[in-house]
């Protein structure tokens, strides 16, 4: 299976290399799992999610939760095989981030928190780079009152652990261990090489970085 889905991100052009990414963590590297380019193939998604809802089968699941944007896709495809696999009704909901200042949570609204109170979850995600996402909708289940009962994940490429996200179980269709560095530490950074803009946070990296730099006007300056 881990090759399956190699292949497919492959045939969708998903699989980039060589260039000079942002991610959703800040981290920079040179490679990036382009999920995106997974999801318009729904022929494709739906294959590579039921994976997941085969694993999970016998779990007793009630509802699959993610986080958006693809998270709500997965877990739309997950619970539909969910579903089908257990004649019964799975529900899929999604968790949405919260930005207050600094810190950021995802919580669940439009009434999905009574739909996940003391149900069984599994919680679905397509990368893992440090497991942040993944960790906070796993929070966010918890805090309504629901039970996780495991992680299923596109593709490991941070070598992450179920303790590490404090996760009872973690299954992942693909692990392949791809660098990541810190922005400040970023080799690519120093060498100049040119920021993907289209693909991941580039874009808004090198927006705060532009504003960081700007002089403020001295009428705006405080003494
Ligand atoms: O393990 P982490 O370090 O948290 O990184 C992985 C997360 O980053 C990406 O989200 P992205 O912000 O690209 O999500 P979206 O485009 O689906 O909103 C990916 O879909 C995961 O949710
Ligand atoms: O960490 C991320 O933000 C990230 C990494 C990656 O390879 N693909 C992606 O869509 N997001």
């Amino acid at each position: 299976m881990e090759q399956d889905l190699l292949v497919t991100l492959a045939e969708v052009g998903a699989l980039i290399t060589n260039d000079h990414l942002v991610y959703t963590s800040g981290r920079h590297g040179s490679s990036y799992v382009n999920k995106d380019a997974l999801y318009p193939h729904t022929g494709a998604t739906s294959a590579v999610c039921a994976r997941l809802a085969h694993h999970f089968a016998g779990a007793a699941i009630d509802v699959v939760a993610g986080p958006t944007v693809g998270g709500v896709i997965m877990a739309q495809w997950t619970a539909h095989h969910l579903s089908r696999l257990n004649n019964r009704d799975i529900l899929a909901v999604y968790a949405e981030e919260e930005v207050s200042g600094a810190s950021k949570q995802r919580s669940f609204r439009r009434g999905y928190d009574d739909l996940i109170r003391a149900q069984r979850i599994l919680v679905v995600e397509d990368i893992l780079t440090t497991g942040g996402s993944v960790r906070m909708v796993i929070e966010a289940v918890r805090a309504v009152g629901g039970t996780v009962v495991g992680v299923g994940a596109l593709c490991n490429r941070g070598g992450i652990t179920a303790a590490a996200i404090d996760a009872p179980d973690l299954f992942c269709l693909t692990s392949v261990p791809l660098e990541s560095f810190d922005a400040e530490a970023c080799p690519l950074c120093a060498a100049g090489q040119p920021i993907n803009t289209r693909l991941g946070k580039g874009a808004a990296f090198l927006a705060n970085q532009h504003v960081a730099h700007v002089e403020q006007p001295e009428s705006f300056k405080v003494e």
